[in-house]
C-alpha cells in the first residue's frame, strides 16, 4: 500500500505576521475589508503553495482562520447570542469581531467579548462558545466551501478540515445553569451532515474532522455522543471522514474510537507512541492510519533513522499509512530558513513547520523505496541527533551541582501564612481592599519603536534606558494620581513576559520570526531552551529599584514564575520537564532574594501557565502538580515572612486544583474572573482559603471600559464569600495590550469601586 504525507494545519499568521498586521490596520479603521480579506487569501495561496512544494500530498484548508477557528465553528452552525446576532449577517465580520473583541462605547457599542480559554494544554486561546437550551443553529457554509472552492481553482484538492460536534459541545459553555450542551448533538448534527454533503458535491474526497476530545477521560454521555454522531456523519453523502485526535493517546477511548465507522484515524504518536501497534492491531484492514510522528508542539528535528524503525512494519503491512505531524502546525513558528542570528549549531538540532513538512516527505521516501534512497538526508540527520546528544552546550555541571544540593526546606517558608500576613501587615499598613494591576502598562506604539531602534542599533543602550526610565516615571505618577495602593513598574522594558526572562538566562535561544499565535492577532515568540539553565546577574533589580525610588508607596518586584517560563517556551525533549523546571526555578528564587536586598516588599512571581500545564488526564495530575507546586515554592520561599509573595493566573478554572493552588502557599494571589462573572470563587470559598485573594474586577481582553457599578457589583459578589481582609481590588491580568485612553478611565472607576465598597463594608 501507499505510504502517503498529509498535514492537519498550518501557521496562518503569515512568515512575517502579515495577518496580524491586517488585522490590526482594519480594526483600526486604516484598511477595509476587501484588503483584510485579500490579505488573507494571499496567506492561504502562499501556505497552499508551501506545503505542496514541501512534498505533502494532503493538503488542508479550512485550517486558516481570521481570528480563531472554535469561533468560526460557533459562527458557521449560528451559535451566536442574540445581542451580537443584532449586529449583521452570520457571516459579516461586525458580528465576527464584536464575539472575538465585544464592541467599544465609542463607536457605538457596549458589548463584552465572549470568554476566552486555553486550548487544551497549548498556549493558543479560542473563543468559548455559549449555548442554551431554546438553542437555534443555522448552518453558513460559506467560509468551508469558499476556502476548499478556492484553493481547488489553484489546484490543490484540499482535505476540509472541520472542529468536530462532540469537541465543539464539549468546550461551549450554557448560558444557564444545569444545561449540559451535549444535549444539542442531535441539533447539530443535521447542520454537519448538509455541510459535509455540500463539500463532497464541490469536489472534497476526504475532510479531516478534529475530535481532540478523544485523548480525555470521557464519561459515558460523552462516549455516546461520539458514537451517535460518528454513526450520523459517515454515509455515502459525506465525504470520507479522517477523524483526529491530538495533544495524547486514545488509552481508554482506544476500542470507542475504533467502534466508529470512519474511513481513517489520525494518532498523537508524540505524546502516546505505544499506541500505534494496539490501533493496528485492533483496526478494520480498511481504515487509513495517520502517524503523527513528527512534533507538532515542539522545534527539535525529528530523528529519522529512529523513525523509519518504529514505522517500517506498519507500512509494509497491507493498511494505507498516512504520515503527519503530530497536530495541526499551529503550535509551531513557520520557518527556520527566516532565522539568520541562531547560533549554527543549534540551528543544526531545529525543524520549524516548514521544515517539519520536508522530514515527513523524507520519511515517506525513506518507507517506500527504502533508506538508500534518503542516504544522505539520514547521515547529516543521524549527524544532528548525535550532535545535540554530545553538545557541551546542553550541559552546565555548576547548575546540575546546584539542583543536586537542593534540600526540602528550601521550599518551605519560615513561618505559616496566617503568621507571615500578620507581619506583612504590620509593615505594609495598607486599606482594606487594596487597589492594584497585575504589572504591565501599555505597550505602546513608542514602546516598541523605541525597543526595535534600540535592537537595530540606531537608540543606543543610554538613550533606550533613559527613554524607559521616563516612561516607568509616568506610569508611576499616573498610578498615584489614580490612588491605586500598590504600584507596578510597568514592564516596559519586556518585550515578552517569557521572553524577556529567557533572554538572561543562559540555556536559551531566541528566533528573530518564529512566531506562533497566542490569540487573535497577539503573538508570541517562545524561547528555545536548549541547554542547562542559570542566572548570570540580576534580571530586573534595577528597574524595581528605580520605580520605588519614585514613590512611597509600595512597588512590587516582578517575576515570571518557573512553570510558566517552562510551558511558554519550547522546552528541550533531553530530560524531564521537571528537571528543567527545577533549574529555572532555582535561578528565578535569587532574582527574588535580590529583590528582597534591594528594598522590596512585596514580589509578585506570575505563574499565568500553571493551570495550562496541567495533564489532560486526570492520572497524570499528582505527578505534575508535585513538581510544578515544589518549583514555584522553591522560587519564592527565600523570602523572609514580612515580604509579601503575590502569585497571579489568568484563565484558570481551579475548581479541581484548588489543593494545589494552596499548596503554593503564596500570600496573595490574582485570578481572573471578570469575564466568568465571579464563577471561580466558588472553590477558593468552599475550601477556605487562607491566604488573600484579588478577583479580577476589569475584563482586560477587551478595549471597552468597565463601569464602576459593574465592578462594585463584582467585589460585592466577592465580598460576600471572603472575610473583608482577605481580597485585593485588582484587574484580570496585565495592560500591556491596552491603551493608556481605555486603561486610566477603567482604573479610576476600578479604585472607585473599591472606595464605595470600603465604605458600604465600614
Ligand atoms: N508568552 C506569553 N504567553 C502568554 C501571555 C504572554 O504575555 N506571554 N499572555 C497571555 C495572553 N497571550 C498574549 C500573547 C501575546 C501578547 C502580545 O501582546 N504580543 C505582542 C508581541 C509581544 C512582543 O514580543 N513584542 C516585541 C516585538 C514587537 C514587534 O513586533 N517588533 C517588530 C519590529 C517592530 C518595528 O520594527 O517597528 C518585529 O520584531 O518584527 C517587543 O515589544 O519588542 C503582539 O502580538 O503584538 C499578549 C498576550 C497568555 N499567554
Ligand atoms: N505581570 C504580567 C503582566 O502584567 C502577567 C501577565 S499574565 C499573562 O503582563
Ligand atoms: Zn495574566
Amino acid at each position: 500500500m501507499p505510504v502517503t504525507t498529509a498535514n492537519l494545519g498550518f501557521p496562518r499568521i503569515g512568515p512575517r505576521r502579515e495577518l496580524k498586521k491586517a488585522l490590526e490596520a482594519f480594526w483600526a479603521g486604516r484598511i477595509d475589508e476587501g484588503a483584510l480579506r485579500d490579505t488573507a487569501r494571499r496567506l492561504r495561496a502562499a501556505n497552499w503553495a508551501r506545503q505542496r512544494d514541501a512534498g505533502i500530498d494532503v493538503i488542508p484548508s479550512n485550517d486558516f482562520s481570521l481570528y480563531d477557528q472554535v469561533l468560526d465553528t460557533s459562527v458557521m452552525l449560528g451559535a451566536i447570542p442574540a445581542p451580537y446576532r443584532a449586529l449583521g449577517p452570520q457571516d459579516s465580520l461586525a458580528v465576527y469581531f464584536a464575539m472575538a473583541r465585544g464592541t467599544r462605547s465609542d463607536q457605538g457599542g457596549d458589548l463584552p467579548a465572549q470568554e476566552m480559554t486555553k486550548w487544551f494544554d497549548t498556549n493558543y486561546h479560542f473563543v468559548v462558545p455559549e449555548v442554551g437550551p431554546d438553542q437555534d443553529f443555522t448552518l453558513c457554509a460559506a467560509k468551508p466551501l469558499g476556502e476548499f472552492a478556492e484553493a481547488l481553482a489553484l489546484g490543490h484538492r484540499t482535505r476540509p478540515v472541520l472542529l468536530g460536534p462532540v469537541t465543539w459541545l464539549l468546550l461551549a459553555k450554557s448560558n444557564q445553569a444545569g444545561f449540559d450542551p451535549l444535549t444539542l448533538l442531535p441539533a447539530i448534527l443535521p447542520l454537519y451532515r448538509e455541510l459535509l454533503s455540500r463539500l463532497r458535491a464541490a469536489g472534497a474526497q476526504w475532510v479531516q474532522i478534529d475530535e481532540p476530545a478523544l485523548v480525555l477521560d470521557l464519561d459515558e454521555r460523552a462516549r455516546s455522543a461520539l458514537r451517535t454522531a460518528y454513526a450520523a456523519l459517515c454515509g455515502p453523502d459525506s465525504p470520507r471522514i479522517m477523524l483526529a485526535t491530538y495533544f495524547g493517546g486514545l488509552a481508554d477511548n482506544r476500542e470507542l474510537a475504533l467502534s466508529l465507522p470512519v474511513d481513517g484515524l489520525h494518532l498523537d504518536l508524540v505524546r502516546a507512541p505505544e499506541q500505534l501497534e494496539p490501533v493496528l492491531d485492533g483496526a478494520r484492514e480498511d481504515l487509513v492510519v495517520s502517524a503523527g510522528a513528527i512534533d507538532g508542539r515542539n522545534v527539535w528535528k525529528c530523528d529519522l533513522a529512529a523513525l523509519l524503525d518504529r514505522l517500517g512494519p506498519a507500512a509494509r503491512a497491507r493498511r494505507e499509512i498516512q504520515l503527519a505531524p503530530s497536530c495541526s502546525l499551529l503550535h509551531a513558528p513557520i520557518d527556520l530558513a527566516l532565522e539568520t542570528e541562531l547560533d549554527p549549531q543549534l540551528a543544526e538540532w531545529l525543524a520549524f513547520a516548514v521544515q517539519k513538512l520536508e522530514e515527513l516527505a523524507l520519511l515517506r521516501l525513506g518507507l517506500e523505496h527504502g533508506p538508500y534512497v534518503i542516504a544522505d538526508e539520514l547521515a547529516a540527520n543521524a549527524d544532528a541527533i548525535a550532535a545535540r546528544r554530545g553538545s557541551a552546550l546542553t550541559n552546565d555541571p555548576a547548575v546540575r551541582a546546584r539542583v543536586a544540593e537542593v534540600a526540602p526546606d528550601w521550599t518551605r517558608r519560615a513561618l505559616p501564612v496566617e503568621r507571615r500576613l500578620a507581619r506583612q501587615r504590620e509593615r505594609l499598613r495598607l486599606p482594606s481592599l487594596p487597589t492594584t494591576t497585575i504589572g504591565s502598562f501599555p505597550q505602546t506604539e513608542a514602546v516598541r519603536k523605541a525597543r526595535a531602534e534600540h535592537r537595530k542599533g540606531t537608540l543606543d543602550q543610554a538613550g533606550y534606558d533613559a527613554f524607559l526610565r521616563a516612561e516607568t516615571e509616568r506610569a508611576i505618577r499616573r498610578q498615584e494620581s489614580l490612588g491605586l495602593d500598590v504600584l507596578v513598574h510597568g514592564e516596559f522594558e519586556r518585550n515578552d513576559m517569557v521572553q524577556y526572562f529567557g533572554e538572561r538566562l543562559s540555556g536559551f535561544a531566541f528566533t528573530r520570526a518564529g512566531w506562533v499565535q497566542s490569540y487573535g492577532s497577539r503573538c508570541v515568540r517562545p524561547p528555545i531552551l536548549y541547554g542547562d539553565v542559570a542566572r548570570p546577574r540580576a534580571m530586573t533589580v534595577n528597574w524595581w529599584r528605580h520605580a520605588q525610588g519614585l514613590t512611597e508607596r509600595p512597588v512590587k518586584g516582578m517575576l515570571t514564575g518557573p512553570v510558566t517560563i517552562l510551558q511558554w517556551s519550547f522546552v528541550r525533549d533531553d530530560q524531564p520537564r521537571a528537571e528543567t523546571c527545577r533549574q529555572i526555578a532555582l535561578a528565578i528564587r535569587d532574582e527574588v532574594a535580590d529583590l528582597e536586598k534591594a528594598g522590596a516588599r512585596i514580589v509578585q512571581i506570575d505563574e499565568a501557565a500553571l493551570r495550562e500545564g496541567l495533564p489532560l488526564r486526570r492520572a497524570d495530575w499528582n505527578d505534575y502538580l508535585g513538581w510544578a507546586v515544589a518549583c514555584f515554592r522553591l522560587a519564592a520561599a527565600v523570602a523572609a515572612p514580612e515580604t509579601q509573595i503575590h502569585t497571579h493566573m489568568c484563565y484558570s478554572e481551579f475548581n479541581d486544583i484548588i489543593d494545589a493552588i494552596g499548596a503554593m502557599d503564596a500570600d496573595v494571589i490574582s485570578i481572573e474572573t471578570a469575564r466568568s462573572k465571579m464563577e471561580l470563587l466558588d472553590a477558593f470559598a468552599t475550601c477556605r482559603y487562607p491566604a488573600q485573594i484579588g478577583p479580577g474586577v476589569y475584563d482586560i481582553h477587551s478595549p471597552r471600559v468597565p463601569s464602576t457599578d459593574e465592578m462594585r457589583a463584582l467585589l460585592v459578589k466577592a465580598r460576600g464569600a471572603f472575610d473583608p481582609g482577605q481580597l485585593w481590588v485588582n484587574p484580570d491580568c496585565g495592560l500591556k495590550t491596552r491603551r493608556w485612553e481605555d486603561v486610566e478611565p477603567a482604573l479610576a472607576n476600578m479604585v472607585a469601586a473599591a472606595r464605595l465598597v470600603r465604605a458600604e463594608t465600614g
